[in-house]
């Protein structure tokens, strides 16, 4: 049974909701819409990974997002961390987050798996190759799913040298993240490969921009691609992903994801929500 994490940016310029939910009142409000909504978790951000994002303090980041995860994991939220500092990390566990999510698997902060050791919670270790400026800078590769899987393998190793059990590993192929366009469809029809490498999988293809170019723009020669249609693609890719055995799906949309995971559970003759 495919999770569904719902997504808390608490962030002025996050690239698909940047604004609406930075401020605490709001981000609460929203994080606790989504599980009305059916989101099994709440993956809860205070730094933009979006291409060409200037990194935030911790101080700024923790000021953000501390306040959040306190009231959601208070009201029994089950809460992620969007992290890649380890400072942040530590202080979100001690205010109730379970999962660490780190897009950088690690990398950005050379404290981070270590400090998530010593916690107890999880951890998200995301594929990724460099940091938001360069991302795209870095997306060479001569088999990209294999690359992927390698250097994944590399992550969970890291983290295991760290104290980290591999039952306390996530690892996410990190779509959008140094890949572009056809890459990130390579790495998706590779899926069922990534489940295979042992850790739980999540997978976080909401609203991105590979998505939107596969669309195609909402008007002939225009350059935009509505939310709506781009919560539609991304409820089609959250049924592949739960075909494919992920352990949970990152959407904006939730709604649109329980939606699709409910009629492809009925069609196979399954249905959690009865
Ligand atoms: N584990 C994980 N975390 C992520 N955090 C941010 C974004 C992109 O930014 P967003 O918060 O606006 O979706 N994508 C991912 C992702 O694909 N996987």
């Amino acid at each position: 049974m495919t999770l569904i994490m719902g997504v808390v940016n608490v962030t002025p310029d996050s690239f698909s909701d940047g604004g609406r939910y930075d401020d605490t009142e709001r981000a609460i409000a929203h994080g606790m819409a989504l599980c009305a909504r059916g989101a099994d978790l709440v993956d809860v951000g205070g730094e933009s990974t979006r291409p060409g994002a200037d990194r935030v303090s911790p101080d700024i980041e923790r000021a953000r997002v501390i306040p959040v995860i306190e009231a959601l994991a208070a009201a029994g939220v089950t809460v992620s961390v969007d992290t890649m500092n380890a400072s942040t990390g530590v202080a979100a566990v001690e205010a109730g987050a379970r999962i660490v999510n780190d897009v950088s698997g690690g990398l950005a902060d050379p404290e981070m798996l270590s400090a998530v050791a010593e916690t107890g919670a999880d951890i998200v270790l995301q594929h990724w190759r460099g940091a938001s400026s360069d991302m795209y800078a870095n997306a060479r590769y001569d088999d990209v799913l294999r690359e992927v899987i390698d250097e994944l393998a590399g992550r969970i190793r890291a983290a295991a040298k760290a104290g980290i059990p591999p039952a306390r590993m996530i690892i996410d192929p990190g779509i959008g993240f140094g890949k572009q366009g056809d890459q990130n469809w390579g790495v998706l029809r590779g899926l069922e490969r990534i489940v295979g490498i042992g850790p739980r999988v999540l997978v976080g293809t909401s609203r991105k921009r590979f998505l939107a170019e596969t669309l195609g723009p909402d008007e002939p020669g225009g350059d935009t691609v509505s939310e709506r249609r781009r919560d539609l693609a991304t409820a089609v890719t959250s049924v592949l992903a739960a075909e494919a055995g992920v352990w949970a799906v990152r959407v904006h949309d939730v709604g649109a994801t329980k939606d699709a995971l409910r009629i492809a559970e009925a069609w196979r003759g399954e249905d959690r929500w009865k």
